[in-house]
């Protein structure tokens, strides 16, 4: 009985790493090394990465290191890994907000941190680490949205990029600094920037690195709503509101839905159709399926 226990909890394990080698991008064959640049992030202590998961299955992760504008000192790294994780592991999830506290989203790396790590190959380790843990959230079977309030500066503009959705209150600001500080982006925001608002305003926003407010973030289709209220918790409350009309229905329909769109957005069609197929597969005569075969709802 508790050898069977024991080679479940294994492999359940195993599955589990490998899962997460599967959503990530870069392994030991890249020259990635992940332990080390842990070991080194770990020196760098301060704030922290907090989830809550709600009942209505969205998930608030909040960036808290209000001193430095929510900077992302070395355990914030370590520890938004690991709340991804979690939230790879919450089945009854559907959709995620990504928010800051004290009214502001997040200022990028810590600069302390950033000087700390300047030989190339802790840069290099440090840009791996973030890119794993950002194209991870990005795959996350839930939608998300990044609430923006305040600033979005440099770190903090490349991970709203990770979201599906960007929500800005009055004032706030998407910054892509990098220019000022010597730098490109290294968490894959410029990758992603180009599939949200095309090349050319890619180049104008990395290149200007003018700070972009609601309305023109709107017009650049890099923000999605505007929000009215740049008050903390009025602000939350809205950004849940507006996430709700989308993952409002069943959790295994929600998380199909976001896993197609997941799989057009990054695969060559064929290999998409495919995937689309095989998720298809788990929702048709599913439970969902079956009880609204039995209502035969119109869509008036
Ligand atoms: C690979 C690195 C790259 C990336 O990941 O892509 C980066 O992210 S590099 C970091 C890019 N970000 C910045 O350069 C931001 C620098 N900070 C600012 O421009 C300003 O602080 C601000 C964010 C515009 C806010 O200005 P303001 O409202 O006037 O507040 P303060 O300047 O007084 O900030 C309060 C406090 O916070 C400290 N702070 C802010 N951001 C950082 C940061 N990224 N790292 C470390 N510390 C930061 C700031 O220094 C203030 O502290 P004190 O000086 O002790 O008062």
């Amino acid at each position: 009985m508790a050898l069977a226990l024991w080679k479940n909890l294994l492999q359940t394990t195993k599955k589990r790493i490998l899962q997460q080698r599967r959503l990530s991008l870069y392994n030991g064959a890249h020259g990635y090394e992940e332990e080390l640049i842990k070991k080194k992030l770990q020196q760098f202590s301060g704030g922290s990465v907090n989830l809550s998961k709600e009942d209505n299955g969205i998930g608030i992760l909040t960036l808290n290191n209000p001193k430095l504008m929510n900077a992302f000192t070395g355990t914030m790294m370590i520890e938004l890994q690991e709340r991804v994780t979690e939230l790879e592991n919450w089945k009854d999830g559907k959709g995620l907000i990504v928010h800051g506290a004290g009214n502001t989203f997040c200022s990028g790396s810590d600069l302390n941190v950033v000087k700390e790590i300047s030989n190339s190959q802790d840069g290099m380790n440090m840009c791996m680490f973030m890119q794993n843990t950002l194209t991870r959230l990005m795959r996350l079977p839930l939608i998300s949205v990044a609430l923006v309030q305040g600033k979005a500066f440099g770190g903090g503009a490349e991970l709203t990029t990770a979201c599906d959705f960007r929500l800005m209150t009055p004032g706030s600001e998407i910054r892509f600094v990098h220019k000022h500080m010597g730098l490109v982006p290294g968490w894959g925001g410029a990758a992603r920037l180009v599939r949200i608002v095309g090349g050319g305003a890619a180049l104008q926003l990395l290149g200007g690195a003018a700070g972009v407010g609601p309305e023109r973030a709107l017009g650049l289709r890099l923000a999605d709503h505007a929000l009215p209220n740049a008050d903390d918790s009025a602000a939350l409350g809205e950004a849940r509101a507006w996430l709700t009309q989308y993952t409002d229905g069943p959790a295994a329909v929600i998380r199909a839905l976001k896993k197609v769109v997941t799989a057009g957005r990054e695969l060559p069609l064929e290999a998409a159709l495919r995937t689309e197929k095989d998720i298809f597969g788990t929702v048709w005569g599913g439970p969902d399926n079956l009880q609204a075969l039995v209502r035969r709802p119109k869509h008036r």
